[in-house]
């Protein structure tokens, strides 16, 4: 790096506390114009502070915030980071599923509300244009939520880098902060997501790129801070760094990523499902048997995903049976009552909305599934279930009695495994499990399911991280509109066995 160069964004010794938790701790940060630069680090360890701070949602306690070179006084007022040229895209996106692509890119424009009148056809004209320079094949009036999912990253990426162009800020290109934008997006996808961000870079822009997916940070990143409790480890160069090293920044020890299935003897099924119809599902056959992990994927839409959902009754199948420990249950009127009590547990993929009451503390979301229709509060034995689930699972929190809302993302999702592994299920079924879990934390998370199936159980994990299956995997079914297309076994379950197959189903109908 030459000495001349001006950071686009320089962070130095940011501290921020909550309560007694070290959330950062004088934490630095360069960002350099044009790069593409990793914020790594284990779940909790400070990311979403530090980004949080940068868009004004958090006041730090201390630290100092330069942009190409100028102060910039800290707290940021809200909504002030866009005047700096900052701009921010999250996980959920924060688009307007309802809305069309020209009013998602309008929603939030203060400078465009501001005016007294939207001249609508020369907004509709400035998007395509807009579009046609990020190759984006999208017509400003389609719904978003018609859009495929890649579409509706790369339009908040759009939109994000519309807001901080040259022109709106000081004549120099926007500075984007995505925060994991890719989670559920297929190889492919990700590729022309990466390609956009490419393009972006190019032209002077800098991006800040959260994930837990080493994988593509080495893909898109140039350089690589790791933070740790808050602190940072390191900043790393790319090109003279690799997986094994940029884990064990990350971690703080090596982590294997070798395949970990276990023995297993034939056996008569545990869990059989036979004519299992949703809304992409046709007529679906499976089984697993006891210590068996068997993995679903499939691209976007293949339908893989809806089995978790359906099998536990936390969506009515429109048919299909499920025979389980020598009883047949109709699949069209599974309740979750019914499936809890057949000994399933369910781990859905959207936390926020399905797996964790947000607003209860740590302990009464730990203690929910233990209820049962009971209301007597039993306060120790309550303190002493979640102080289990919280040793057993890691999950870092200032105190049981915190609101899950509060916990950092990764820390929500162990909270979840936590609270329904605890009831030590018969059969286990995932949607993305590791969705936002660092790379340590999730193989603790195999560790539980190794450990359920060695005493008898069984697990189906819908997932589309295709490395998730090779570690742990049995056996993966390939899903293809709604259908199973291909089945791999044993030492065929490897990453790229996994994708050929997956993207073989898909070309057959291109
Ligand atoms: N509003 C809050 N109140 C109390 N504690 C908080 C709050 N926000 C974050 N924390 C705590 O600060 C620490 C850092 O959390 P943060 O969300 O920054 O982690 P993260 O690195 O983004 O994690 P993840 O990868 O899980 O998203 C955690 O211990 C978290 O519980």
């Amino acid at each position: 790096m030459s000495q001349t160069v001006i950071p686009r964004l320089a962070i130095k010794g940011l501290t921020k506390t909550f309560g007694g938790v070290r959330a950062l701790d004088s934490a630095d940060l360069t960002l350099l114009p044009g790069e593409v630069h990793g914020l790594l680090g284990t779940n909790g360890s400070g990311k979403s502070t530090l980004i949080k701070v940068l868009s004004g949602f958090h006041a730090p306690d201390e630290g100092t915030l330069e942009i190409d070179g100028r102060p910039v006084a800290l707290p940021m007022p809200l909504g002030r980071s866009e005047a700096h040229g900052l701009a921010f895209v999250h996980q959920n996106l924060g688009l307007l599923p309802e809305a069309t692509a020209l009013e998602n890119l309008i929603a939030g424009d203060h400078e465009r509300l501001n005016s007294w009148r939207i001249n609508w056809r020369a907004e509709a004209e400035r998007a395509r244009k807009l579009f046609a320079e990020h190759h984006l094949k999208l017509s400003p009036q389609q719904v978003v939520a018609d859009l495929s999912p890649v579409q509706r990253a790369q339009l908040a990426i759009v939109r994000a880098a519309d807001r901080v162009q040259e022109h709106r800020s000081h004549g120099v290109p926007g500075i984007l902060v995505l925060d994991e934008p890719t989670p559920f997006l297929p190889q492919e996808d990700v590729r022309e997501l990466f390609a956009m961000i490419r393009r972006l870079t190019a032209r002077g822009v800098s991006i800040i790129f959260v994930s837990h997916d080493i994988d593509e940070v080495l893909e898109v990143t140039d350089r690589s801070t790791v933070l740790r409790d808050g602190k940072v480890i390191g900043t790393y160069e790319t090109a003279a760094t690799n997986r094994a090293d940029l884990v064990e920044a990350i971690v703080g020890r090596a982590v294997a990523a070798d395949r970990r299935v276990l023995a297993l003897s034939p056996a008569a099924p545990i869990a059989e499902v036979r004519g299992l119809s949703g809304e992409i599902l046709k007529d679906v056959a499976l089984s697993v048997q006891p210590g068996e992990i068997l993995g679903l994927t499939g691209l976007i839409g293949a339908g893989h995903d809806e089995v978790p959902m359906l099998i536990a009754g936390a969506r009515a199948a429109s048919a299909g049976q499920l025979s389980l420990n020598g009883r047949t249950y109709d699949l069209n009127q599974m309740a979750p009552a019914d499936s809890i009590a057949a000994g399933i547990a369910l781990i859905p993929a959207d936390r926020q909305t399905a797996g964790i009451a947000p607003d209860l503390s740590l302990t009464e979301n730990a203690v929910l599934p233990l209820l049962r229709g009971s209301l007597a509060i039993n306060h120790r034995r309550n303190r002493r279930i979640t102080a289990d689930v919280m040793r057993k699972f890691s999950v870092k929190a200032s105190s049981p009695d915190q609101p899950a809302a509060e916990l950092s993302g990764g820390n929500q999702q162990k909270l979840v495994l936590g609270k329904w592994l605890q009831l030590e299920p018969r059969l286990v079924l995932l949607d993305e499990p590791t969705q936002g879990i660092d790379v340590g934390a999730r193989q603790e998370i195999y560790d539980h399911l190794l450990a359920l199936c060695a005493a008898g159980g069984a697990v189906i994990c819908a997932t589309s991280e295709f490395e998730q299956l090779e570690i742990i995997a049995h056996r993966v079914l390939v899903f293809d509109r709604g259908r199973i297309k291909a089945e791999l076994k044993g030492a065929d379950v490897t990453k790229a066995a996994i994708a050929k197959a997956c993207y073989e189903v898909a070309e057959e109908h291109a």
